[in-house]
């Protein structure tokens, strides 16, 4: 298992966009949905290829393929929602297994209010999309999910992650990786991450 940071200067220049205190909610989707796409390029960095003959216009060619891997998409909504387009742009044919979680804002324990997995979820690999890591409640609960229904290879993409929530989520599920844009510095009294990006569900959403 392992966190991994993306210091591509695209992501950074587009989360250092994203950031900005009064961003319009088309501007927020749009830089969402991009950083889903920069994210999940990282993320498949490793996955098999295996080689195979074609005929091409010069006769016949070696080329590649990803080898045998079967993915599921797993938005949390809603954030996540907001990455998905981004995602689907690189991986058209994943199915998707969507779960709802909301966080009690005094609490801060998620309720799960949703899940609608693939039947066949433990043969593929999940790639669990939410922009925010905060307190690491709703993605331990959402990994807790994933594991009862078979899934043994989880991946997690965040545009932005807490340390706290971070160390939280590895304690209990080790084996998960988790891609992020940005580890920040830390939550606030009221479990937000500092600078983080404020609520992301309500900018995506245009809800307040
Ligand atoms: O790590 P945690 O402390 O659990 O917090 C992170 C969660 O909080 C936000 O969702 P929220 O519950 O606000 O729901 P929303 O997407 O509907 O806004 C965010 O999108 C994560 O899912
Ligand atoms: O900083 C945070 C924490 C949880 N949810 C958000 O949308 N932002
Ligand atoms: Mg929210």
């Amino acid at each position: 298992m392992a966190v991994h940071e993306v210091r591509h200067p695209l992501v950074q220049h587009k989360l250092g966009k994203l950031r900005e205190r009064d961003i319009s909610t088309k501007r927020f989707r749009e830089l969402t949905g991009e950083l889903g796409t920069l994210l999940t390029y990282e993320a498949t960095r490793n996955f098999e290829t295996e080689e195979y003959e074609i005929e091409t216009w010069a006769g016949r060619c070696t080329v590649e393929r990803i080898k045998g891997k079967k993915l599921t998409v797993v938005p949390i909504l809603r954030a996540g929602i907001g990455m998905m387009d981004g995602v689907l742009e690189l991986v058209p044919s994943a199915k998707v297994s969507v779960v709802g979680l909301a966080r009690d804002e005094q609490t801060l324990e998620p309720t799960v209010y949703l899940e609608k997995l693939v039947s066949d979820i433990e043969q593929r690999t999940a790639l669990i999309i939410d922009p925010m890591l905060a307190t690491g409640g709703t993605l331990i609960e959402t990994v807790n999910i994933l594991k009862r229904a078979g899934c043994k290879d989880i991946v997690g993409l965040f545009l932005v992650a807490a340390p706290e929530g971070i160390e939280r989520v590895l304690d209990i599920h080790p084996d998960l990786e988790i891609y992020t844009a940005s580890i920040d510095e830390r939550l606030n009294e009221h479990g937000y991450i500092l600078p983080g990006l404020g609520d992301a569900g309500d900018k995506i959403f245009g809800t307040r």
